[in-house]
């Protein structure tokens, strides 16, 4: 048996995980989950009293497909993948400030960032369930639910491309000052987590450094069914 989740974050490659993130603005971690952890959590969707909310995507014009929002207390692995994500992503959350000539403004610990949130009057949890049948998609957008928010945030597939679903890849679009935008395409496997910018990140230029902004969606899932956990740090009014 593996170890648990959050041991298996603290043990990663976070040097290389940094240096994804500071050049590439994303990093993926396969394997991130187990299969087992993965049906488990795909599971959960069924349960609707685990969740304090339904979004009908089609509904807001957010794309075609839907998601939960988790009941508060979360389920205890992904409060561990919260928890265990958020120190490290915190110190990349300071530098990147630093380097935009900003102060370091997030916290070492993610239950100090929650107290800001709650200052804010942002007290709901906003992980969440993303489930997308044939033809769903999800448009460019981000997740922003007040004045406080984490600049990165995590998804992790939890089936599999090419035996459950076609298509469906997660897609980042980089927006840059005065130019056209970029595109990334990440088809994740099952398991694989994404950490990825939720509005802006800092881009080396000639003259230090500059601001992108980055939306996030998914394409077309041709046929199947796509199921992620989304894992947001700040919580939501
Ligand atoms: O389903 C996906 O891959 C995208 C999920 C998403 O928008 C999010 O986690 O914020
Ligand atoms: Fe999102």
């Amino acid at each position: 048996m593996r170890e648990q989740a959050d041991e298996r974050i603290a043990s990663l490659d976070w040097p290389s995980i940094h240096r994804a993130l500071d050049e590439q603005g994303f990093a993926s971690i396969p394997e991130l989950l187990t299969a087992e952890e993965c049906r488990d959590v795909e599971r959960l969707y069924g349960e609707e009293e685990r969740f304090r909310a339904t979004i009908d995507m089609a509904r807001y014009r957010f794309g075609a497909g839907e998601y939960r929002y988790f009941q508060s207390p979360l389920p205890p692995l992904v409060q561990m993948l919260r928890e265990a994500f958020y120190p490290e992503l915190a110190t990349a959350a300071n530098r990147w400030l630093e380097r935009l000539g900003e102060e370091p403004a997030y916290p070492a610990e993610l239950g100090t960032f929650l107290e800001e949130c709650r200052r804010s009057g942002q007290t709901r949890p906003t992980p969440l369930v993303l489930k997308y049948e044939a033809e769903g998609y999800n448009c460019l957008h981000q997740d922003v639910y007040g004045d406080v928010s984490f600049p990165f945030q995590v998804v992790v597939a939890l089936n599999r491309k090419d035996e459950d679903y076609a298509g469906g890849e997660f897609v980042l679009v980089e927006q840059r000052p005065r130019a056209q935008s970029r595109a990334h395409v990440v088809a994740l496997a099952q398991g694989e987590a994404l950490v990825f910018p939720t509005r802006h990140r800092p881009v080396a230029g000639t003259r230090g450094y500059y601001r992108t902004t980055l939306r996030h969606g998914v394409a077309t899932v041709r046929a199947g069914t796509r199921y992620t956990l989304g894992v947001i740090f700040h919580d939501a009014t």
